[in-house]
C-alpha cells in the first residue's frame, strides 16, 4: 500500500496542465478493437487505470506502438480471442471498471464479448443490466456464470439494429451499446442515453472511422450500421473531474491557479457550481484563472433557501466531483447540502473530515449538510486511507490545506486517475512525499 506524507498549510502558486480524460480514454482505448486498421491516440494519461487496460489490448493482439509522451498507435488485425477464456484475463479484466467496454466491439466485430465483473470504485451497487439489456435487444445470447461472476454475450450470425430506451443513463453502458451498433445491421435508436463529453467524443471518434451516429451530444442517438470501419486520429480531451479537483485544491488553499487548456466549452456546469460556493474564477482563453481569495461565500437561492449541490446525468453535475465540492465547502462562509443521488457509498468518507475538524452532518448515506468555517478555524492533520478516487483526492486537498502533517495510505486509488500527482502539485509548491510501499 503506497502512502504520501502532506506537510498542510502552504499556499500554492502556478500553472498547472490537466491531464487527458480518465473516463474517456477507457472508452476510446477499447474503441480500437472495432477495426484492423491503425487507430491513432493523443493525449493518453498514464495513470494505474488506463495503463491496465492497455495491457488488456495487449494480451488480445493489439499491436501497440507508444509514439510519443501520450500518444500511441493501435493496431487490431490479429486478435486472439482465446485469451477471453484464460484464467488471465479474469484476473485483468476484474481490475478495474472500463474493462467491461471491451464486450461491445467484441460482440460486433468477432460475435462474442465475454467479462468477468469488473472493478472500479466501492461506491455502491454498480450494476451492469443495462449494458446486457442492450446487448440482448441488438440479438446477443447472454449468460452468467454465478459461481465464477463471469459475464457472456454471443451473436454469431451478426448483431440487428432495434429501438432501445435505456432503463437508466448509464456512461459505460451506453459507450458500450453504441459501439455494438455501429456495426450492426440496420439502425439502431437509443433513448435515454448518457450524452458526457466522454460519450461526445467517443461517437465522433466513431464517425471518423466511417460509422453514421447522429444525434450526439443529445439523450437520442440514431446508429446506422455499417459494414466496417476505418482507421483514425483522436485525441482526447482535458479531464474535466482533474480541472474540478484543481479549482478545489486552490480555494481550500487559498492559491492563485491558473489551470491550462481547459477546453472551457465541454466543462457544463462545473465552472458555475464551484461560482455558486463562492470561488472566483476567471476564463482567459482556454485556461481558467483562480484568484488568491481569503474566504469564499456560498450562494444561497434567489428566495434565501440554503444551496444543495447534486449529482446528475450529463450536463448536469458529475457525481464524480461531489466529494471534491463537500470538502472545499468545509472552509467556505456558509452551509450546504451535498446530495450524492447515484452512489450509495461515496460520502462515508466525510468520517475522515470530520475527525480533522470539519463540520458536517451525515444526514443518510446519500446526503451530507456542511456548516463551512469560513477559515476561522484550520482542519487538523491526520493519518487517513484513501477509500476510492474521488474520496482520495478530497482527503489530499483536506491535508494540504490542514494544519501540520498528514499521512495518507493507499494512494493506488489515487493513481487509478491522477497522473504523476506528487510531482505536479510539487511543482506548484506542495509539500508532498511519496513514500515507498
Ligand atoms: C469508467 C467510467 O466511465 N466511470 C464513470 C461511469 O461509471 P459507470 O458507467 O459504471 O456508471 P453508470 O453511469 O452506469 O451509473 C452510475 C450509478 O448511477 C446510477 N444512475 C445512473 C444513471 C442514472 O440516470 N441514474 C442513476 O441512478 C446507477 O444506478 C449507478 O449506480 O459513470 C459514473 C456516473 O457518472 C461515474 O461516476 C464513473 O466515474
Ligand atoms: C468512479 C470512478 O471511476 P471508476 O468508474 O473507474 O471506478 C471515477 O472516475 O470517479
Amino acid at each position: 500500500m503506497g502512502t504520501f506524507q502532506i506537510e498542510g498549510g502552504h499556499r500554492l502558486q502556478g500553472e498547472i496542465r490537466p491531464q487527458g480524460a480518465k473516463n474517456e480514454a477507457l472508452q476510446i482505448l477499447c474503441a480500437v478493437l472495432l477495426t484492423s486498421e491503425e487507430v491513432i491516440i493523443e493525449n493518453i494519461p498514464d495513470i494505474r487505470d488506463v495503463n491496465k487496460l492497455i495491457g488488456i489490448l495487449k494480451n488480445l493482439g493489439v499491436k501497440i506502438k507508444k509514439l510519443s509522451k501520450g500518444t500511441y498507435s493501435f493496431i487490431s488485425n490479429e486478435i486472439d480471442l482465446s485469451y477471453l477464456e484464460s484464467q488471465l484475463f479474469k484476473e485483468e479484466g476484474s481490475s478495474l471498471r472500463g474493462s467491461i467496454m471491451i464486450v461491445g466491439p467484441m460482440l460486433a466485430r468477432f460475435g462474442k464479448g465475454y467479462i468477468p465483473r469488473p472493478g472500479g470504485d466501492k461506491i455502491g451497487r454498480r450494476r451492469l443490466d443495462t449494458h446486457f439489456e442492450g446487448f440482448i435487444k441488438l440479438g446477443a445470447d447472454f449468460r452468467y456464470n454465478k459461481e465464477e461472476r463471469f459475464y457472456g454475450v454471443d451473436a454469431p450470425n451478426g448483431l440487428t439494429g432495434t429501438y432501445m430506451l435505456l432503463d437508466q443513463a448509464s456512461v459505460t453502458g451506453t459507450a458500450n451499446i453504441v459501439m455494438a451498433a455501429v456495426l450492426a445491421k440496420g439502425t439502431t435508436t437509443i433513448y435515454n442515453a448518457a450524452c458526457e463529453p466522454y460519450l461526445q467524443q467517443l461517437c465522433k471518434m466513431l464517425n471518423s472511422m466511417g460509422a453514421k451516429i447522429k444525434g450526439v451530444g443529445s439523450n437520442l442517438l440514431e446508429i446506422e450500421g455499417v459494414e466496417k470501419l476505418g482507421g483514425c486520429t483522436h485525441r482526447v480531451l482535458p479531464d474535466m473531474i482533474e480541472i474540478g479537483s484543481w479549482i478545489g485544491l486552490a480555494a481550500m488553499t487559498r492559491s492563485e491557479i491558473t489551470i491550462k487548456d481547459v477546453s472551457w466549452d465541454d466543462l457544463g456546469l462545473i465552472p458555475n457550481t464551484f461560482r455558486k460556493l463562492g470561488i472566483e474564477l476567471e476564463r482567459r482563453g482556454d485556461d481558467i484563472y483562480i484568484p488568491t481569495q481569503e474566504s469564499y461565500e456560498i450562494q444561497g437561492y434567489i428566495d434565501g433557501s440554503t444551496l444543495t449541490v447534486a449529482d446528475a446525468p450529463w450536463p448536469g453535475f458529475t457525481p464524480d466531483l461531489l466529494s471534491i465540492v463537500l470538502v472545499v465547502c468545509t472552509q467556505a462562509k456558509g452551509s450546504v447540502l451535498i446530495h450524492q443521488k447515484m452512489f450509495e457509498s461515496r460520502l462515508f468518507f466525510v468520517d475522515k473530515l470530520i475527525d480533522m475538524g470539519a463540520r458536517i452532518i451525515l444526514c443518510d448515506p446519500h446526503r451530507a449538510t456542511v456548516i463551512g468555517h469560513n477559515f476561522e478555524s484550520q482542519l487538523k492533520a491526520t493519518t487517513m486511507v484513501s477509500p476510492d478516487i474521488r474520496a482520495g483526492i478530497s482527503l489530499l486537498i483536506a491535508a494540504l490545506s490542514a494544519k501540520g502533517t498528514s499521512v495518507i495510505h493507499n494512494i493506488e486509488q489515487i493513481d487509478r486517475g491522477y497522473e504523476n500527482i506528487d510531482e505536479r502539485l510539487r511543482a506548484i509548491g506542495a509539500k508532498i512525499t511519496r513514500l515507498e510501499a
